[in-house]
């Protein structure tokens, strides 16, 4: 008989790991989400084979549960669990971006003999959504886990093994080490970002070309600013302590670089950016995750008429799939460079050898 998954929480998330498990295994796949269009848009994505009408009605079949709601609505979803009759040996686990306060609440589970490992998948973006899923999306990415000291080896290697679709490299970190990294790599920059949008939406009141001159960099900078609202509220909420030290952190940050540029102290500013750019150009680019997601290819192209068109039936005829495509302005309305990217480093590769035969100049990192 064909094993059961049950996902709750039908998003970009929750459809892109129930996509990834169907990639190595035949199952079937339970959705359950309190929005009911979504449930609908599953069934006819296929991300899911049929829909359960309640918590209880998909839990109790299930051999794997996902839970992929917002991290405070986690919770919730833990507490109900806790009340259902489940397959002594059923595996739940969570996707959820902050893991202290879930470990904590999952103790629920743990209390009664129930197998809960955190997890944290450390790919995602802006989009959210079941139409934005994709089966590649952590493909390269960390795949943290978060296991309780009570839990098995066997246990762990268990839910690796239906997480082996994903491609992921899987990570064990404590739920305090996990909360207080993610702060500073992930949900703190969106803090920042939203902030960025915030300072230019008050500029704009005042004079409104400042939004139509927002391109290249501040849109860079400022793309998280547009992931969901809900979610990173309740990323907020629960961690908030790690945040606050980082908000004060900054400040102090802010303060010595006022008082850089007070001073007129151009020696220092130079150095301010020289680390930066040398911390940040070490980083490691081909793994997916906090930095760069993608396997992205910049191609300059001429401001004129099918340049676009051009460039894409160029890897269309080699049979190049390109997974998305940004033009980046160089100036307002002057399309200067084309984003492309790719679903994996072979793609990206043979597309930069293709373009350059027909004259194009590619770039990796802009
Ligand atoms: N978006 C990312 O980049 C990203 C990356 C890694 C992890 N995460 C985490 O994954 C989780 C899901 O995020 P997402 O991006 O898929 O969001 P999403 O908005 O695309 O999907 C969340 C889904 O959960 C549903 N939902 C909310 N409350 C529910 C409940 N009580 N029961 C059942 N369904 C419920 C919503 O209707 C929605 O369809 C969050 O915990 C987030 O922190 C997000
Ligand atoms: O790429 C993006 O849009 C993301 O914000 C992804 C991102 C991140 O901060 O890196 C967002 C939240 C998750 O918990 C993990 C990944």
């Amino acid at each position: 008989m064909k094993k059961t998954v049950f996902v709750i929480g039908l998003g970009l998330i929750g459809g892109s790991i129930a996509l990834a498990i169907k990639r190595k295994y035949d199952i079937n796949i339970i959705g359950f989400d309190v929005n009911e269009e979504r449930v609908g848009l599953a069934k006819t994505l296929q991300v899911i084979d049929e829909s359960a009408n309640s918590i209880e009605e998909g839990a109790v079949k299930a051999n794997l549960i996902v839970i992929s709601a917002p991290v405070q609505q986690t919770e919730k979803i833990i507490e109900q669990l806790a009340t259902v009759d489940l397959d002594p040996s059923v595996i739940i686990t969570d996707v959820g971006s902050t893991k202290k306060q879930i470990m904590k609440k999952a103790e629920l589970l743990l209390e009664k003999g129930v197998t809960f490992i955190g997890g944290h998948p450390m790919a995602g973006s802006h989009k959210s959504g079941v139409s934005a899923a994709r089966a590649h999306l952590f493909e390269n990415a960390f795949y943290i886990l978060t296991p309780s000291k009570q839990t098995s080896r066997e246990k762990i290697d268990e839910l690796k093994d239906w997480l082996e679709g994903t491609k992921a490299n899987f990570l064990i970190l404590s739920p305090d080490e996990h909360d207080e990294l993610t702060g500073a790599i992930s949900h703190f920059p969106h803090i920042v970002a939203a902030s960025l949008v915030h300072q230019v939406a008050m500029i704009a009141e005042e004079n409104s070309t400042v939004s139509r001159l927002a391109a290249g960099g501040f849109r860079d900078i400022t793309r998280i600013a547009s992931s969901s609202p809900i979610m990173w509220r309740d990323i907020l909420l629960h961690n908030k302590e790690i945040l606050l030290k980082l908000l004060q952190k900054w400040q102090e940050e802010m303060e010595r670089v006022k008082d850089m540029i007070r001073r007129m102290d151009g020696e220092a500013i130079y150095h301010y950016f020289l680390e930066a750019k040398q911390f940040r150009d070490g980083l490691p680019i081909r793994q997916k995750g906090a930095i760069p997601a993608f396997y992205d290819l910049y191609v300059d192209v001429l401001d004129h008429p099918g340049s676009i068109s051009e460039v894409t039936s160029i890897l269309a005829k080699e049979e190049i799939s390109i997974t998305n495509i940004r033009i980046i302005e160089i100036r307002e309305d002057i399309m200067g460079v084309l984003r492309l990217s790719f679903r994996n480093e072979d793609d990206r590769k043979k597309a930069q050898e293709v373009l350059a035969q027909h004259k194009y100049e590619t770039f990796i990192e802009m």
